[in-house]
């Protein structure tokens, strides 16, 4: 049994001596893959959360994207479209038979995508090693994100079967509802499960689900990720592909799992569901606000690069750092 578990609202980070003259000498940047991102944050590969132009936009701007997998034929054009404009290619693909034509398709039209993301909800099984070690034998210059997982056996076994970057949360998601169908997952210790899983890593791993504030964002950092990934905070936008409702004159964004009915088409091995969040307005604000609230953080870790926050104290303040108040 697992001890001493906590979430992210049970954490406060401890300020060090802070050693900039402003917030805006403190740098954001992330490399994965021998790419240079400006923050360490990706929205989530969810048909709610990006589409074509939302992926064009990010990568036109030096943000990390992943483009879901759920127009699987429109992915080898959306691949070579990117890269003809000289831009990243990251797409996704799932484990079914049919996935492994898609790579071969790949090959045999000579596409390369800079990033390849293995997007099954549980990772830690043959399905997705197998997977891993046929993009790896095929298309071995692509770099493998593989998810997600929630202990460091199966961190171990993806890196070991290849994966590039492992992807670490099981059920904490906004619109997630395995936690409450399956009695598994990372839900309400997302944070710890992923201190877990950084001890047994030697490749970046990438915190996905869970995050409702920017400073979820340092706290992961802190607790071992590189990267985190994004869906409900991203949701609102008026870039996202969600449908836009208004209800007694105010604005709503549709958001739903990857795993809802609204995704499948069918009631079947339903996992998430789908809830209306609020309109906010356009993408690059909220983007803007998470890099100047990640060089605040990392003026706090007393350091000028996100590393800083790795070194950082924290104390356990049991579901208390609210004190009753609302996030926004
Ligand atoms: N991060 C998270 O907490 C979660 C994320 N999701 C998201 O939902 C989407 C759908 O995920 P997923 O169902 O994996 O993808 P798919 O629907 O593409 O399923 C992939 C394959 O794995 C099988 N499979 C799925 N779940 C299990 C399981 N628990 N045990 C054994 N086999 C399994 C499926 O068969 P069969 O359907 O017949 O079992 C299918 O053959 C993904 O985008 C995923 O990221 C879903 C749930 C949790
Ligand atoms: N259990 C489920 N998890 C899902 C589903 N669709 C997506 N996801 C995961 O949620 C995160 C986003 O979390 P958020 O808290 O930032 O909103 C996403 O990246 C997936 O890993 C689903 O249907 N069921």
């Amino acid at each position: 049994m697992m001890e001493n578990v906590f979430d992210y609202e049970d954490i406060q980070l401890i300020p060090a001596k802070c050693i900039v003259n402003s917030r805006s000498e403190c740098d954001t940047s992330v490399v994965l893959g021998g790419y240079t991102f400006k923050i360490p944050v990706v929205p989530a590969n969810m048909q709610t959360i990006i589409d074509e132009k939302v992926a064009l936009y990010l990568a036109e701007n030096n943000y990390f994207y992943i483009m879901h997998r759920f127009e699987p034929e429109a992915r080898i054009t959306f691949t070579k479209d990117m890269q003809h404009r000289g831009l990243i290619a990251s797409i996704s693909v799932g484990v079914k038979p049919e996935e492994y034509l898609f790579i071969d398709q790949l090959v045999e039209e000579k596409l390369v995508p800079e990033f390849i993301t293995i997007d099954i909800a549980h990772g830690h099984s043959n399905a997705v090693i197998n997977m891993i070690q046929y993009i790896k034998e095929k298309l071995p210059k692509s770099f493998v994100i593989a998810g997600n997982v929630g202990t460091p056996e199966a961190v171990r076994e993806l890196e070991h079967a290849g994966a590039d970057a492992t992807k670490v949360g099981i059920g904490p998601g906004k619109v997630c509802i395995t936690k409450i169908k399956t009695g598994f997952g990372t839900g309400g210790w997302q944070l710890a499960a992923l201190r877990w899983c950084a001890k047994a890593a030697s490749k970046p791993l990438i915190a996905d689900g869970g995050i409702r504030t920017h400073g979820d964002i340092a706290k992961s950092i802190r607790f071992g990720a590189t990267m985190v990934m994004i869906g409900s905070l991203f949701a609102g936008h008026e870039e996202s592909p969600g449908v836009t409702v208004e209800q007694d004159g105010k604005l709503y964004k549709e958001y739903f799992g990857s795993a809802s009915e609204y995704q499948k088409g069918e009631k079947r091995n339903v996992e998430g569901k789908k809830m209306f969040v609020e309109y906010k307005g356009h993408l690059q604000d909220t983007l803007t606000e998470m890099e100047q609230d990640l060089q605040s953080s990392i003026s706090y870790a007393g350091g000028k690069h996100l590393q800083a926050i790795r070194n950082v104290d924290y104390v356990v303040v049991k579901n208390s750092i609210f004190n009753g108040d609302h996030v926004y």
